[in-house]
Order: C-alpha cells, then sequence, then structure tokens
C-alpha cells in the first residue's frame, strides 16, 4: 500500500478559470479521507487527478513516493467508484464484477471465482446471475463497489457513491463502506457534499470551498476547533450561530470578534439566567423525534438551537437563551479566521 501526497496543485480547464489553486493534502496509506464542501468547489476534480482522468497545470501529484502525474489511470494502483455506478446493463452481476478482470487478462475461471468470493463479501451471491435491471440501488452499489474490489487495489476513490439512494439506504449503506474499510485495509478517498457522511466515515475530512483547501483534520478536530468561519458554518446541523460581539455584550469579547455558538452551547430557558443570554421568542419549531429545532428571533438576530421536547419552557414566545460562553468559538469579523479567546465569565 502506498502513501498519497498531493503538492500544490493547481487546475483549469481548457483556457477557463482556476478550479483549485494549490491543494497540497498527505494521505497515509490505509486512511479514509472524505473531501467534503458546496457544489463546485472542486472535489470531484482533485479526485479525477489522483485517478489520472485529469492532468494539472502545476503541482505533484506523488504515489508511493513517486512523481506519477504522467502515469495513465490504468497504471495507477487505483479504482474509483462513480455515482451513477457506471454497471454494464446486458452484464450479468457476476460479469460486471470480473469485467476489470478480463480486461487485465485473467482467465474465465480464475475471474469468475474472484467473482464470487467478492460477491460472498458483499452479500451478493443471491444475484450473481442477475442483469443491473433487476437489482435495487443498494445492489447495484454494490456491484460498483465489489468491481472495484476484486481487482485488489490498495485506493478506492469514491465520488458521491450514495447520492442516489433514499436516505435510509443510504445510512445502511454508509454503514457497510465503513466496514469495508476496515476489511479491505485500503486506503479510501471518498467524494461528498453532506457534512453527516463525512463526520460518520472519516478518519480525515478535507473540507474544500472555492478550490481552496480550507481545514484537514479529524472530525473531531474540525467540529470542535473550525479553521475559520466557513468551516464551522458548513459542518454540524444545525448549522453554527453566528453573532457579532457588539451585540451580544458578552464577557468583555472584543468587537472585532464574531461569536460562534452551537446549538449545544445553547439553553432555552423560561426566565433570565445568570451569564450571558439573550431575551428571544421562538418563530418556527420542527420536530426532528425526541428533539425539536427552534428557530428564535433574539436581539442579536435569528438563532438555532435543538432542545429536548420535553424541556421547553411554558411561553416560547417569551424566553431565554442561556449561552455557555465557555463553549463558544471566536472568528475575526474582517476574515473570518478562527481567533483563540478565553472568556472569563462564569
Ligand atoms: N470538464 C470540465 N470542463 C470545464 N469546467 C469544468 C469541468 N469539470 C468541472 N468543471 C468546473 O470546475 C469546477 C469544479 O468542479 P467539480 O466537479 O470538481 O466540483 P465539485 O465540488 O465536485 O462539485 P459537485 O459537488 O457539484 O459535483 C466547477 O466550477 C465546474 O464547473
Amino acid at each position: 500500500m502506498s502513501r498519497i501526497t498531493l503538492q500544490n496543485i493547481r487546475k483549469s480547464y481548457d483556457r477557463g478559470p482556476t478550479v483549485l489553486h494549490g491543494v497540497s493534502m498527505d494521505i497515509a496509506p490505509g486512511e479514509f479521507i472524505v473531501i467534503v464542501g458546496p457544489s463546485g468547489c472542486g472535489k470531484s476534480t482533485l479526485l479525477r487527478l489522483i485517478a489520472g482522468l485529469e492532468t494539472c497545470r502545476e503541482g505533484d501529484i506523488i504515489l508511493g513516493g513517486k512523481r506519477s502525474n504522467d502515469i495513465a489511470p490504468q497504471d495507477r494502483d487505483i479504482a474509483m467508484i462513480f455515482q451513477n455506478y457506471a454497471l454494464y446493463p446486458h452484464m450479468t452481476v457476476r460479469e460486471n464484477i470480473a469485467f476489470g478482470l478480463e480486461l487485465r487478462g485473467m482467465p474465465k475461471r480464475e475471474r469468475n471465482a474472484r467473482a464470487e468470493e467478492v460477491a460472498r463479501t458483499l452479500q451478493l451471491e443471491p444475484y450473481l446471475d442477475r442483469k443491473p435491471a433487476a437489482l435495487s440501488g443498494g445492489q447495484r452499489q454494490r456491484v460498483a463497489m465489489g468491481r472495484a474490489i476484486a481487482r485488489e487495489t490498495s485506493t478506492f476513490l469514491m465520488d458521491e457513491p450514495l447520492s442516489n439512494l433514499d436516505n435510509a439506504l443510504r445510512v445502511v449503506m454508509r454503514r457497510e463502506i465503513k466496514e469495508l474499510h476496515k476489511t479491505l485495509k485500503a486506503t479510501i478517498i471518498y467524494v461528498t457534499h453532506d457534512q453527516t457522511e463525512a463526520l460518520s466515515l472519516a478518519d480525515r475530512i478535507a473540507v474544500m470551498k472555492d478550490g481552496h483547501l480550507q481545514q484537514f483534520d479529524t472530525p473531531e478536530a474540525i467540529y470542535d476547533r473550525p479553521a475559520n468561519r466557513f468551516v464551522a458554518s458548513f459542518i454540524g446541523a444545525p448549522e453554527m450561530n453566528f453573532l457579532e460581539a457588539a451585540e451580544l455584550k458578552s464577557a468583555g469579547v472584543p468587537s472585532d470578534l464574531t461569536i460562534g455558538l452551537r446549538s449545544d452551547a445553547l439553553t432555552l430557558v423560561g426566565a433570565k439566567p445568570a451569564g450571558t443570554a439573550l431575551p428571544a421568542s421562538v418563530t418556527l419549531s420542527e420536530m426532528t423525534g425526541s428533539d425539536v429545532v427552534l428557530h428564535c428571533e433574539t436581539p442579536a438576530g435569528r438563532v438555532t438551537l435543538t432542545a429536548h421536547r420535553s424541556a421547553l419552557p411554558a411561553d416560547l414566545d417569551d424566553c431565554w437563551i442561556a449561552c455557555d460562553m465557555k463553549a463558544a468559538h471566536f472568528f475575526d469579523s474582517k476574515t473570518g479566521a478562527r481567533r483563540e479567546f478565553a472568556v472569563q465569565e462564569g
């Protein structure tokens, strides 16, 4: 298995604008990396560069210690799984899984044996003789994965592999991919725009925006210490609340800082609490099960928080939001960069 290093990758298509502005990443063998970011930020482009399906204008792609910019996709030890599965409709599951092996000149008996072994790992044995049209979305996705696994590569690239599945199936497949990663001990680089998927799957998350890598770290570090306001708002649900220091008037926070408060730092209470608090009225509530997401109007703007249904104040039109300032994040109001600030209160 080999290390994947990207050094200062710049990319533009034809004579178009730059879509990757100097991205660097070092990925250890066996890591599960999730690249996340809004639509158009360059996630798929980065993945396609690693696969060798695109070339970059500047920078180095180093695979296993060797500069590999000019190595053809089929000569890289990498398999790619796409969102639309790319299965052959006229071939059975067995043939689809074995297809890549045929291209490599493996004899038929060996090929079929390998396809059956992979089908067992993915619980696809009952479907080996079916064609893709007779499979569910999740089964098709597993066949696509089977085809990649059959090649015995050390690295799998996955481009939004679950985006065509319904929510329940997506949760199941997410777990399967995570288990597969444990079994295969392979490197996985996985692209998604879904922050929940990123948090639940990754050893490390790469957050991108407009072709720039914003932060590359563990899910815990990204959630607990977001590098800037963009990362803070993109990761975590409901989205972090941002309040200007001047509006919250709390614990001597300098006025050039924006205060970031996640839902878990906020409590809705009936009477004015000690410490930092905002008067609030609930304008909208969304039931999510045992919890409700509450959208509140406050003098500092709109604030969203989650509360347990059994712990709501009686009068939602006239209540308070208690802010745990020890759990607050601080950002430079101009640049959005994270700033450390020690709150004195409490
Ligand atoms: N073949 C291409 N020719 C020209 N421009 C392209 C091409 N492919 C992508 N782009 C542009 O490059 C930028 C990055 O696209 P990319 O597909 O990498 O983004 P993404 O983050 O994967 O987006 P999404 O989540 O919507 O798939 C976009 O502005 C896109 O329009």
